[in-house]
């Protein structure tokens, strides 16, 4: 048999307790399939041999009964016990697939297709039952049941005991050369199913902007193309499958004709058997190869439950990141627009010092913070710089110069390569995750808007249970107490996937209501690019001075109103920090920030 993976290693070690159970009820199955076999012979002797009354074979007759019953059940047990592990190990494969998704680091969550992880999440995790459910009890069975046969059968004729101690290999000898094609197969057909998943999800998500450029009909195209290496995996599997049944029957007819022929042999010709003890045999071959049989079945799903398995396993460590090295779950951290997945980056070291964290708003230092989101790929690098409690600060620079990458460095949503992110003198990644991201809040150009109502989206913000009058007060100084009144439902408007859409201003006012929820003492914004009608501009602008009146806040500032107004402005350029200081020092001191601020005064900012 094959090394066991990790995975499958954890969950044996995990449910030690029903592996021995199991142990212990095949044994008891194969006393019952003896007792049967043996009670059988000795009634057909008694009747149809010695005729014997019926009366006096009743006794045994109702042992037989019995044993039939205690046999039915044990196999009963054995399949609830397996149903049980797998059940289990499906739910642990699934908590762990979810830990590391939601542990991730945000390179590590965004790479990959998502429709290629759910159909892991989902589908591999499925296929992984028939490990646990067939094929553990079934070996288990294979492991002691023809054994305590085959020491029967040798004590009754030794050359049956021969035929079928030699002929019994042939099926697992069989099983494994089939097995190994199977788990490869399994593997390809996951492989097929995840990449038909993203696919098909990818095409869908991106449909209205496919049809716009009118590519529907190449991502149809594309579709049908991965659906149909899907089904020829599938049908691979399934061909094995079936010759591998033809097969094993084939063997184990042969192997039970073998040994019927060597007892009438030895019964009619050389008369050196009792028709007891050749019948007993008789009656134990088909059991035994017929429990071989099955765990050639068993072998051929668990085989394919491996290479599902293996897919989770591959899983587990591709969403395991360098960068990413939280330990714990998080769930109520950041309150707007970035998934739970995108979230987990600082650590929760022992001798962390929470405590420090009750100066709000902190203190921010940077030390020779460097980050690579992969080698040889852009690389951030800023030196030493301090940020005093509720400064203003906002980063500015050319797009794709590394604004956004220096905000999620400061907020902890990354880890650095090298150097530190200070918060009150402790490096960021020595804090408790919750507490850290307890205060808080990332007001993103797309905030996320979950499915629910209107006010579940705003109240998601707060954390904690919050009365529909803390809602409508948010809502009112995010601006958004218009929005609501002409919504259907007013709060009650369903809102998000299968509700009602929102637009790009509506969004960003509501993870500012979030955020007037939390009273966050660091505030990280990243502001529209794209022109919001005078009205709206105004509402943001007036709300968020509100709420970063008593808070540090980092933004990636487009606006010169908020460049000019920033206590700190941090100028990009291409991944390294080219200046830090006021507007009118920078105006002073760096060429390519007048430069800036001078485009952007004649509308041409980019
Ligand atoms: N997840 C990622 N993996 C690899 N590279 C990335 C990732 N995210 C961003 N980058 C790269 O890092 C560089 C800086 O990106 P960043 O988003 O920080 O720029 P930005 O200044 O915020 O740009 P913009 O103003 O256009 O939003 C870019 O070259 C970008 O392609």
């Amino acid at each position: 048999m094959k090394k066991k993976t990790g995975l499958i290693s954890e969950q044996m070690s995990a449910q030690r307790k029903r592996l021995v159970l199991l142990g212990g009820m095949s044994l008891a199955l194969g006393a019952a399939i003896v007792g049967q076999a043996a009670l059988l012979a000795e009634s057909v002797e008694k009747i149809f041999v010695q005729r014997a009354s019926f009366s006096s074979v009743a006794v045994i007759l109702g042992i037989l009964l019995a044993v039939m019953a205690a046999r039915t059940l044990l196999s009963y047990g054995n399949g609830r016990i397996g149903l049980r592990m797998a059940a289990s190990a499906k739910t642990d494969m699934r908590a762990a697939l979810l830990r590391k998704l939601t542990r991730a680091s945000m390179p590590a969550a965004l790479r990959g297709q998502t429709g290629g992880k759910v159909s892991v999440a989902l589908d591999a995790v499925d296929e992984a039952d028939s490990y646990f459910s067939q094929y553990m009890p079934r070996m288990m069975e294979a492991a002691v049941i023809p054994i305590l046969i085959l020491v029967v059968v040798f004590t009754q004729h030794m050359n049956s005991g021969f035929i079928m101690l030699v002929t019994a290999p042939f099926i697992p000898i069989f099983m494994i050369l089939v097995g190994l094609k199977t788990k490869n197969k399994s593997e390809e057909k996951f492989a097929q199913l995840a990449e038909f998943s993203g696919t098909f999800l990818d095409s869908l998500q991106g449909l209205v902007s496919l049809k716009l450029f009118g590519r529907a009909r190449q991502h149809e195209q594309e579709i049908e193309r991965s659906s149909i290496g899907y089904r020829d995996a599938t049908m691979d599997i399934l061909r094995i499958a079936f010759t591998n049944t033809f097969m094993l029957e084939s063997i184990v007819m042969l192997g039970i004709g073998i040994v019927a022929l060597e007892l009438a042999l030895q019964l009619l010709i050389f008369k050196s058997l009792s028709f007891h003890t050749a019948f007993l045999i008789l009656l134990l071959a088909p059991e035994f190869y017929s429990l071989l049989k099955n765990t050639g079945t068993a072998f051929h799903s668990g085989r394919t439950s491996m290479g599902a398995i293996g897919k989770v396993e591959e899983m587990l460590a591709g969403t395991r990141d360098e960068g990413a090295v939280n330990p714990r779950r998080e769930d109520g951290g950041i309150t707007d627009g970035i998934s739970g997945a995108d979230r987990m980056i600082t650590a929760n070291k022992p001798g962390s010092d929470d405590m420090s964290l009750t100066r709000m708003p902190p203190i921010i230092e940077l030390r020779d913070v460097r980050f690579r989101y992969a080698p040889d790929s852009f690389e951030l690098a800023v030196g030493n710089i301090s940020f005093g409690p509720g400064k203003h600060i906002a980063i500015v620079g050319k797009s794709g110069s590394g604004k956004t990458t220096l905000m999620h460095l400061i907020a902890g949503l990354l880890k650095p390569s090298s150097g530190e992110v200070l918060v009150n003198g402790t490096p960021l990644m020595h804090y408790d995750e919750d507490s850290w991201f307890g205060h808080v809040s990332y007001i993103t150009q797309h905030p996320y808007i979950f499915a629910g109502t209107f006010a579940d989206n705003i109240a998601i913000g707060a954390g904690r249970a919050v009365s529909r009058d803390d809602v409508v007060q948010a809502a009112a100084a995010a601006g958004l107490a218009a929005v609501a009144s002409e919504l259907e439902h007013g709060y009650d408007t369903l809102v998000g996937e299968g509700g009602r859409g929102l637009s790009g201003g509506e969004k960003q006012r509501l993870a500012l209501a979030r955020a007037f929820l939390k009273r966050p003492a660091v505030i990280l914004f990243d502001e529209p690019t794209v022109g919001l009608d005078l009205q709206t501009e105004r509402v943001l602008q007036q709300s968020i001075a509100l709420l970063a009146s008593k808070a540090t806040m980092i933004t990636v500032a487009h606006r010169l109103y908020t460049i000019r107004n920033a206590d700190n402005i941090m100028f990009m350029g291409d991944g390294t920090l080219l200046g830090c200081g006021r507007h009118e020092e920078l105006l002073d001191c760096l060429p390519e920030y007048a430069e800036m601020v001078d485009a952007h005064r004649k509308g041409g900012f980019a």
